[in-house]
């Protein structure tokens, strides 16, 4: 379970610009929850984000996570139960490094790092046949220098590399935004493939309002810092587009979208 609890977050305090983003925001996850997060630019989406990460600190308030405070846990030891993958392909990967040394990296993610070899030779066939699960020839590939992938074929592999270590949280900022329809639409199933598989909990945020009422079981729509429409259940599993899209063009109007 995943809890943010009186959230206050201001931006440029003390100045002319200063900004009060958050204002005793609460935010829960339940644990296997897999959460779509629409919104109006400038809501708040990408902060809420970097708040669960710690990427960011509140002014005020708590985060939880199972019950236990994290908010003074650095971003690096938190990311030990989150996975996260961003909108930027190039982001989750390392361009100069092959496939292979990519997904051998990811798998030590959190440990330290010797001079020893960088790549355990033994787990060539594991990597192989996690990536030939992911239906883009990747698996013929592993020594090729990732920065020569497609920007679908890098957001699989960032993807694939976010969930190598036993992580319980799966976070996706417009992990979808940067590909073209169709690769878009490989990634978000790939997507949810995997988070049902690992019964993560999801918090995935995203611009598509489809892929928000097709995907996941709850659906939050958030403007200026708060959640505007909370969705699950049946009501979720019913939604269609077009029963949110009124909501959605209101919001994105009145702060000139
Ligand atoms: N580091 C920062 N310094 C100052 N203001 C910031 C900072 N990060 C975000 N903001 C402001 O906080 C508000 C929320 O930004 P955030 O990126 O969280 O929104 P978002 O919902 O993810 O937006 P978008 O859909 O456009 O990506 C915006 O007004 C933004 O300008």
């Amino acid at each position: 379970m995943l809890e943010l609890k009186n959230i206050y977050k201001y931006y440029n305090p003390g100045t002319v610009n200063e900004m009060c983003l958050f204002e005793d925001f609460q935010f829960m996850v339940q644990k296997g929850e897999f959460v779509s997060v629409v919104g109006s630019n400038g809501s708040g989406k990408t902060s809420m984000l970097n708040l669960i990460c710690g990427s960011m600190q509140p002014d005020r308030g708590e985060i939880l996570i199972n019950n236990k405070p994290v908010t003074k846990i650095k971003e690096y030891k938190r990311l030990a139960s989150i996975g996260r993958v961003y909108q930027n392909p190039a982001l989750g990967t390392c361009p100069d490094m092959t496939i292979l040394e990519n997904m051998s990296m990811a798998e030590h993610k959190g440990k330290i790092f010797g001079l020893q070899r960088g790549t355990n030779r033994k787990k060539i066939p594991e990597y192989r046949e996690q990536l030939a699960q992911l239906g883009l020839g990747l698996e013929d590939k592993m020594q090729v220098k990732v920065g020569a992938l497609s920007g679908g074929q890098r957001q699989a592999l960032s993807l694939l590399m976010s969930v190598m270590t036993p992580v319980e949280f799966l976070i996706l900022d417009e992990h979808t935004a940067a590909l073209d329809p169709k690769t878009a639409d490989i990634i978000m199933q790939l997507t949810d493939r995997i988070v049902k598989e690992k019964k993560l909990t999801a918090i995935m945020v995203t611009h598509n309002l489809r892929y928000a009422a097709e995907y996941g079981d709850r659906l939050v729509m958030m403007h200026q810092g708060k959640a505007v429409m909370d969705m699950k259940g049946e009501k979720k599993q019913k939604v269609q587009i077009d029963d949110i899209l009124g909501k959605f063009n209101e919001i994105s109007i009145e702060c000139g979208n």
